[in-house]
């Protein structure tokens, strides 16, 4: 622990932050909405955090550019349209976007680019980062900053993602997240990883990581990925974010402001940002509730939790008996179709 702290003091973000925070309401948040932001919810949201402080907003379709789509869920404002609105609306915070190798192309990151985005975040399943490369030199290319996600990472050991990270560092990612999408992380899984991505990195390039609350762990986590080097934090305002949520920006920001860790939030205007601004335009708190809490247990991407209750629905079988099943098949991101195949099974079992 003594090892990790000093890891943060010895290098700050930069001269005024600790570390920096990513704000992943509107594009994360984006599954809990089925993607259905609209321009005002966006020009709403984005104000509010950038007033508050925020240094970075992410805004995308929830699986990230070009995700709009029968298999994910189709957008009701184009991704673009949505980015460009950030854009003109935020006065300080730099607007960041995700993409997935194959959902989205090179295409989409120019436009996004030309729409005025400076934070390209890629991301693939934790053992296939090498099919980021391309994206990643195109990136720098552009002048883009570049940040790479490790989705799925409880799936992997450390020393496994620590050479993915690597993959990523040396083909331009400048920021290489440990991402928690099932939420099924505890404290001592998020140090083990973010510290082996440090070792391997070095100067290279920075640590991040990214929490969901599906065990409750979001803050927790977070700072355990701090005190081990972690230089990047995401976050979602009122956890507007896939599964449970993500961990939650106000109550990161005020942890970090009694701990004496910098990261130029007002947590006062986040506070009110999460409850006047950000909470209307929900459709319901994301809960920590038996669908989230066993995604968190089983190792579920967080992401699945929509689809679940759909086909649940459509099948007349329990979401979460398909959520466990998905959890058993180790499924990753992209596999949504595969809740389909689950309830079918299960009601042809019932
Ligand atoms: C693009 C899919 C996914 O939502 C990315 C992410 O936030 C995660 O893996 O947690
Ligand atoms: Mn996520």
């Amino acid at each position: 622990m003594k090892q990790a702290n000093q890891a943060k003091q010895a290098k700050p973000y930069s001269d005024t932050l600790d570390i920096r925070v990513t704000d992943s309401s509107l594009r994360d948040g984006s599954h809990a909405k089925r993607h259905q932001f609209t321009a005002d919810d966006v020009r709403s949201i984005v104000g509010a955090l950038d007033g508050a402080g925020v240094p970075v907003i992410e805004v995308t379709h929830g699986d990230g550019l070009g995700g709009s789509s029968f298999n994910y869920g189709f957008s009701k404002t184009p991704e673009q349209e949505l980015i460009k609105i950030a854009v003109d609306t935020a006065e300080q915070a730099k607007i960041a976007f995700l993409m997935l190798p194959g959902l989205g192309v090179k295409d989409d990151i120019r436009a996004a680019h030309a729409n005025g985005a400076s934070v390209c975040r890629i991301a693939t399943h934790c053992t296939e980062a090498d099919i980021s490369v391309q994206h990643f030199g195109l990136a720098r290319e552009m002048g883009l900053e570049t940040v790479g996600f490790l989705m799925m990472a409880h799936s992997t050991t450390p020393e496994k993602l620590a050479a993915q990270a690597r993959i990523m560092a040396d083909a331009g990612c400048q920021c290489v997240y440990v991402v928690d999408s099932a939420g099924a992380l505890v404290m001592d899984d998020v140090t083990d990883r973010v510290s082996a991505l440090v070792a391997e990195l070095g100067d290279d390039a920075q640590v991040g990581f990214h929490g969901h609350e599906n065990l409750g762990l979001g803050v927790g986590n977070s700072v355990a990925a701090v005190r081990a080097g972690a230089l990047q934090i995401d976050g979602s305002t009122r956890r507007l974010g896939a599964g449970a949520g993500n961990t939650p920006v106000e109550a990161f920001a005020a942890v970090c402001h009694k701990m004496g860790i910098r990261t130029g939030i007002d947590v006062l205007k986040i506070i009110d940002a999460a409850e006047d601004v950000v909470r209307p335009v929900m459709d319901d708190e994301c809960l920590l509730d038996r669908m989230s809490l066993l995604m968190g247990h089983a190792g579920v991407y967080s992401s699945f939790l929509k689809h679940a209750y759909r086909q649940a629905e459509r099948y007349g079988v329990s979401g979460a008996e398909i959520l466990l099943t998905a959890g058993e098949r180790r499924l990753v991101g992209g596999q949504e179709d595969q809740l389909i195949d689950i309830a079918v099974e299960l009601a042809a079992r019932d």
